[in-house]
């Protein structure tokens, strides 16, 4: 353990998100720290908390996060608790554990486990192994400092496995193989990593089992034949050429089966984890050893300083012994030394992996002295968080839960929502619009470069707030993510890291796109299904169990509203928004030039009731704009970040609520909604209010239609009941509670001076006939570099035309390539 000192990320006492104390370094790694912390609000349960820097270039935290939730509730998974970041950090907090047992072997007189600690725990960690591969992906760091056992009294007999950095799916969307690629780059640490890693091939179930292997010839010979070596070329070819005899002698038996076996498997190929189990489950039976033995470390490793007394693996004292000296010939006297090799951090070579999934690039010392060092680890170009791709066709998604659930569900029958998608004459922006009809109460946020707002939105949304419902719901994993900008010039160098983000995020660095007016990422926790995983979301997964203190379930979870600052206390909206804003902090510029921005928000009266709340990450009045907000302020109105939080929030809603009407299916957003939605109908209105046909020709609006595909774009549905009795779609607005933190306020300022300003609300005068209270949404996004196709073009008479065919627009679409390439 070590304590915390200058230079590290996290300092002791420092307190994260008013809720988690740092106590002490307990660990670090290639890639990030780990500390012990104290959660405050929650008796001052011990717990861990990951952190990596922002500033590196390549953070993976974020893989992490998405692997250890989709094991929640699994066996050897560490309980989930919660994740954010800020300017400064990104942080995983997670339940702590015990000593890895990289430590324990080491505290280990001979540095080995005894047969009956080694194959338990090798049955353990097949069982993690296994557990990671039934989600899909691979760990592909499979060793002992990547294993925990449990620090309670009713989890210290368990065995946790961390660190899934270097994690990848194995599986597409569809459940099946994703094709292997050529050449994959070596993921892993030397030490421990398979023939196929060295090969620098693309791994597979066996290669994770493979390094389980010689984890285990390591815990029972208490070193690798290459140990030593530092040429990762040179350990790949001993491995390959290793006499698996040779390399097993004095071990069990049954361990050459499990080489064996292991060396039957392919790429593709499903591992026999019940073989591999049994062949362990043998070794114990065969030397009468039971599962609730005692570990070495629980026996003060005494089993062990005599052990040439007692049986070994196979029953065979002088065997055992002879085997150490050929298995370690090269073996040093110091313990110790094996210190760094053991814990030294996963290398990668000739990188180019282009999977969100974990490529990260770590490095191994190159050169050790076999001292006591700790391995140096170099922070290569480290990926950035790949952002899901956004699709315009949420719009008609929208439109189709809506009229999905309002066929099977009375609460949307009086509600009608109107899209529009086009793109203004300057072919520089997108506009949405949304209306939905009900007594909802409207804003019109116009974007402006001053900022100045006036006072009487911010009443307005008081009096809103105080009339919302508290309610409270669980949580969706969906995230979307988003950016608004200004039309207008386009900034110079790298004014803000908004911009650098969004550029980086839509691959388009070097195509320097409109002015960034904001981005919202949803917010870290909760984008992992949108954080290139958008296949592992649909994988045929075992279904996960969420623990109670999960942030599916707590105070945790991090809505898009939560991230837009409304629901909880405002220090943790503060933590949230360097996150949702990455704009340095001492750039307080505005864009420049730029220019006025239109946005009209809305919110409603009433909300869903709670039985039909799908998600949290709905729009709610409590734990959105204007829930726990007790000084609600247009101020602090992230007008894009509303928008955003609005299109998932609509989203979200009818996926739930169409799941829980049993008729909609549950859709990735990252994967975008397709108008081919066959649940969906749509009718093509033009902006006068007329319906439009596939020719974009104007005619009078009556029922609904088949959606557009084309250049249509406009989603309109007949109501019959202009109330709307039940609506929390919404709801987006955002009302920042004002903060005791001057500096963390005056940031919100520039940040907001630069984005939009609010004017009051005020009732839409523009309400089709059918619609009394309509609600009219407009979204502007200015992306022409990053849309590419377009649903209407304006000409410059102002007539619209429908062109093109609709795509996504991947205004947020992060590719691994673009972003290196930049
Ligand atoms: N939840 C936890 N509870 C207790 N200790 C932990 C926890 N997570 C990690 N650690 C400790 O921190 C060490 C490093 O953790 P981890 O492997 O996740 O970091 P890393 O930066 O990825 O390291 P490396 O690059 O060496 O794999 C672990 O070996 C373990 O000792």
């Amino acid at each position: 353990m070590t304590s915390s000192s200058e230079g590290e990320i996290l300092q002791a006492s420092q307190i994260i998100r008013d809720r988690w104390k740092i106590k002490q370094k307990v660990g670090g790694g290639g890639f990030g720290e780990i500390y012990e912390a104290l959660d405050i609000q929650n008796h001052n349960e011990r717990v861990a908390i990951k952190v990596e820097s922002s500033k590196a270039t390549k953070q993976v935290l974020k893989m992490e996060v998405a692997v250890l939730r989709r094991l929640q509730g699994k066996v050897h998974a560490c309980k989930f608790y919660g994740c954010g970041r800020n300017d400064k950090f990104n942080y995983l907090v997670m339940s702590l554990q015990g000593k890895n047992l990289a430590d324990l072997r080491r505290e280990s007189p001979k540095q080995c486990f005894s047969v009956s600690t080694a194959i338990r725990l090798g049955f353990q960690i097949l069982g993690a192994i296994r557990e990671i591969h039934s989600i899909g992906f691979l760990h592909r760091d499979i060793k002992p400092s990547n294993f925990a056992m449990g620090r309670t009294s009713s989890n210290m007999r368990n065995v946790f496995m961390l660190d899934f950095g270097l994690a990848r799916q194995y599986l597409n969307a569809k459940g099946e193989i994703r094709s292997p690629r050529t050449a994959a780059g070596f993921r892993g640490t030397v030490r421990y990593a398979s023939v196929t890693a060295h090969k620098n091939k693309e791994m597979g179930r066996q290669d994770d089992l493979w390094s389980l292997f010689y984890m285990l010839v390591e815990f029972l010979q208490g070193s690798l034949p290459w140990r030593k070596i530092k040429d990762k070329d040179e350990v790949g070819r001993m491995k390959d050429e290793a006499d698996i005899g040779k390399l097993l002698e004095g071990c069990p038996q049954e361990l050459n089966e499990f080489a064996m076996h292991l060396q039957t498997l392919g790429y593709p190929d499903l591992p026999d984890y019940d073989m591999l189990e049994r062949l362990l489950a043998t070794v114990l039976s065969r030397m009468q050893i039971k599962m609730d033995d005692p570990y070495d470390w629980e026996l003060g490793y005494e089993n062990l300083t005599g052990r040439t007394k007692g049986a070994t693996a196979n029953g065979n004292a002088s065997t055992r012994l002879r085997s150490h000296t050929t298995a370690m010939k090269d073996r040093g006297p110091a313990e110790e030394k094996n210190r760094a090799l053991d814990t030294q951090a996963p290398i990668t070579m000739g990188e180019d992996d282009d999977e969100q999934t974990g490529n990260c690039m770590r490095f191994a010392p190159v050169h050790h002295d076999d001292k006591h060092e700790k391995p140096k680890y170099k922070r290569q170009e480290f990926m950035r968080p790949k952002y899901g791709a956004v699709s315009f066709d949420v719009i008609d998604a929208v439109n189709a839960r809506i009229n999905a659930v309002s066929s099977k569900n009375e609460l949307f029958e009086n509600m009608q929502i109107e899209t529009s998608v086009h793109n203004k004459d300057d072919r520089n922006s997108v506009e949405a619009n949304f209306e939905v009809p009900s007594n909802v109460v409207k804003y019109t946020v116009v974007g402006a470069k001053n900022g100045s707002l006036s006072p009487q939105p911010a009443a307005r949304m008081k009096n809103l707030a105080q009339q919302q419902s508290v309610e409270k719901t669980p949580k969706s994993n969906r995230s979307l993510t988003g950016s608004t900008k200004y039309t207008g010039k386009q900034p110079k160098s790298a004014d803000t890291n908004a911009l650098m983000d969004d550029e980086i995020a839509s691959g388009t660095a070097g195509k320097l796109a409109p002015t960034i007016v904001s981005k919202w990422h949803s917010s870290f926790d909760e984008s992992a299904d949108d954080d290139g995983l958008a296949a592992a979301g649909d994988l045929p997964v075992e279904k996960q169990t969420v623990g109670k203190r999960s942030p599916l379930a707590n105070d945790n979870r991090r809505g898009p509203l939560r991230a837009l600052g409304t629901s909880s206390s405002s220090r943790q909206q503060q933590a949230l928004a360097p996150s949702r804003f990455p704009i340095d902090s001492n750039n307080s510029s505005s864009p420049p030039s730029a220019e006025p921005r239109r946005t009209t928000m809305t919110t409603s009266r009433s909300g869903i009731p709670s039985t039909t709340q799908p998600s949290s990450n709905v729009a709610s009045p409590s734990s959105g704009v204007f829930g726990s907000s007790s000084r609600p302020s247009a101020t602090n109105t992230t007008t894009s970040s509303s928008i955003m939080s609005h299109f998932k929030n609509l989203v979200n809603t009818f996926n739930n609520l169409g799941t829980a009407a049993g008729n909609v299916r549950r859709r990735s957003l990252s994967r975008g909604v397709s108008l081919d939605d066959t649940r969906t109908n749509f009718s093509a209105r033009s902006p006068n209010g007329n319906q439009l046909n596939s020719t974009g020709v104007s005619t009078p609006v009556s029922s609904a239609t088949t959606p557009s595909s084309g250049g249509g774009s406009l989603g309109v549905r007949k109501i019959s009941h202009p109330a709307l009795t039940s609506s929390k779609v919404v709801t987006s607005t955002v009302a920042n509670s004002p903060t005791s933190d001057e500096e963390r306020e005056l940031r919100r300022q520039r940040r907001l001076r630069r984005r939009s300003e609010v004017t009051l609300p005020q009732k839409d005068s523009n309400s089709t006939e059918n619609i009394q209270n309509a609600v009219h949404k407009t979204i502007v996004i200015n992306s022409p570099t990053l849309v590419d196709s377009k649903v209407f073009t304006v000409a410059d008479d102002g007539k619209k035309a429908p062109v093109g065919r609709r795509k996504r627009y991947q205004f947020l679409n992060f590719s691994p390539r673009a972003a290196s390439k930049s």
